[in-house]
């Protein structure tokens, strides 16, 4: 008998776009709303039961085995670095993360960066030799650089809008970001056939990137 697949979704803006992926593949899914405040969904006729996270503990979860499997973007598995597998590119939820900065910034002595990325913005530029603070923020990125905590920062970018409306400009994109599947390790041994069949059923409707 199949087993039943524990899948950490993301709450927020991932979540619908998600869900419309698994019912192009066929498999049932309620809209994020529908579930009122219950964390756990049991979805028995699509085979799983879903654990709704906030997108940053997704990889936590799928980690320790609390989900076999897990919906969460590339900016947060590149800077959670956990120890999961990554089967596949979903092509949702795309943006890029980028570094921005005020129109007439210049390199001053001592630079700040205030990002709700720090592992991932530090890493970037000790590779490119730069030294700089990282600050981190959980939220509205976009107000360091208007009030002075810091000179740039790395944030995500989709429309632009964001950028647009504060005045500031992108200086650099550094990641193309998408959400991705993922999955335990153990899981993916132990429940190799329904993983593998959620995959295939996935990569049937998957879009191929915009050129
Ligand atoms: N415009 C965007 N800005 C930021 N992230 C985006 C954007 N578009 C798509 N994403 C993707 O959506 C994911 C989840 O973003 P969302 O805003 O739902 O959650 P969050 O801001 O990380 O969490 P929370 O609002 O609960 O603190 C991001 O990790 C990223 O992969
Ligand atoms: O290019 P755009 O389409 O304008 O999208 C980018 C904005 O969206 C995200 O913010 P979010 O809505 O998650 O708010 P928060 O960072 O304050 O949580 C991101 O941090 C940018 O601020």
């Amino acid at each position: 008998m199949a087993e039943i697949l524990k899948v950490a979704m993301p709450k927020g803006r991932i979540y619908d776009k998600a869900a419309e992926l698994f019912r192009a593949a066929g498999l049932p899914i309620p809209p994020e709303g529908e579930a009122s405040r219950k964390l756990v969904i049991p979805l028995p006729e699509a085979g799983m039961e879903f654990i709704l996270a906030k997108p940053v503990d997704v990889p936590t979860y799928v980690e320790y085995g609390a989900a076999d499997i897990g919906i969460v973007g590339k900016d947060v598995l590149l800077e959670e670095n956990r120890d999961v597998y990554e089967l596949l590119d979903l092509g949702i939820a795309r943006c890029r993360m980028s570094i921005i900065g005020l129109p007439n910034w210049e390199p001053g002595i001592h630079q700040r960066v205030a990002t709700k990325y720090p592992n991932v913005a530090s890493r970037y530029f000790r590779e490119q030799g730069q030294q700089v603070e990282v600050i981190k923020l959980n939220g509205s990125i976009e107000l360091a650089p208007l009030i002075g905590l810091a000179e740039r920062i790395v944030d995500m970018v989709e429309t632009g809008q964001t950028l647009r409306e504060n005045g500031l400009v992108e200086q650099q994109s550094i990641f193309e970001i998408t959400s991705r599947l993922v999955a335990n390790r153990v899981s993916y041994r132990m429940k190799n056939a329904e993983i593998q069949q959620l995959c295939d059923r996935l990569q049937s409707v998957i879009a191929e990137p915009a050129r």
